[in-house]
């Protein structure tokens, strides 16, 4: 689905992404971990030409989309739940939902199948919502796109634990209907249960890849990478 092979991204005199290569295979779910500040947001802004990609390439389906247009690459079926969630305070739920969807209304049940808290709070204001309604109103958002590839980063930052195990549980159902998911967090415990393959990032190289059983060994380098 993507791949980035050697990119390099810098913003203005900063260089951030050295040299950075990993892959998403279709149908997976894929996470890019790393501690704060080692460049996993700014990947996923290079993907979407937000930050400037100074080398390097970036593939999508196989097709080099480098210097191709945001718009263009959501187009093509690419979504983001941004850190930070950014729902419209001043639309309701409903409202929120139809201002992203791709095809009025389609698709709206499942999103509501997935989050029925949605359903329940769907006439009221996105500023009057909790932190984890905000970010359920995200990914539904986000779904209502219709994308075959869904990126989210931090999607449960913050967040009180039944909340997060309900967006775990919504993640898994969507892995299981095959969808794409690229997935930045710092939750290791649900990520090895629901990733098939883990990247991490350090100082904007790739330090280290593996699977989950990999990962969830404490004693794995990949573990003294993230310090935990
Ligand atoms: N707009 C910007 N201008 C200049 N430097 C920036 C900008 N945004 C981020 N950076 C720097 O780029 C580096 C990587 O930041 P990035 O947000 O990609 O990290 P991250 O791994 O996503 O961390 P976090 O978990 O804190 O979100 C940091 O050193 C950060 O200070």
């Amino acid at each position: 689905m993507l791949q980035f092979r050697d990119v390099c991204a810098s913003y203005e005199d900063s260089q951030i992404l050295f040299d950075l290569s990993f892959e998403v295979e279709e149908g997976s779910v894929t996470t890019l971990l790393g501690k704060n500040g080692m460049g996993k947001t700014t990947t996923i802004r290079t993907l979407f030409g937000l930050t400037d990609r100074i080398g390097g390439d970036i593939y999508l389906e196989g097709d080099r989309i480098n210097g191709v247009p945001t718009h263009e690459i959501a187009k093509r079926g690419v979504a983001l739940v941004p850190e930070g969630r950014q729902v419209f305070p001043t639309l309701t739920v409903m409202e929120n939902l139809l201002a992203t969807a791709r095809n009025g209304c389609d698709g709206l049940e499942e999103v509501f199948d997935l989050f029925p808290r949605l359903a329940e709070r769907k006439g009221s204001f996105g500023n009057l919502l909790s932190g984890g309604e905000q970010q359920m109103l995200a990914i539904g958002r986000a779904l209502l796109t219709q994308p075959r590839f869904l990126i989210l980063d931090e999607a449960t930052e913050g967040l009180a634990p039944a909340v997060r195990r309900e967006i775990w549980g919504a993640l898994k159902r969507l892995k299981d209907r095959n969808l794409t998911i690229l997935v930045i967090d710092k939750s290791l415990k649900p990520l090895c249960k629901l990733g098939d393959r883990h990247h991490v990032i350090r100082k904007g190289e790739i330090a280290w890849t593996g699977p989950s059983e990999v990962l969830a060994d404490a004693d794995s380098e990949a573990r003294r990478h993230l310090s935990l």
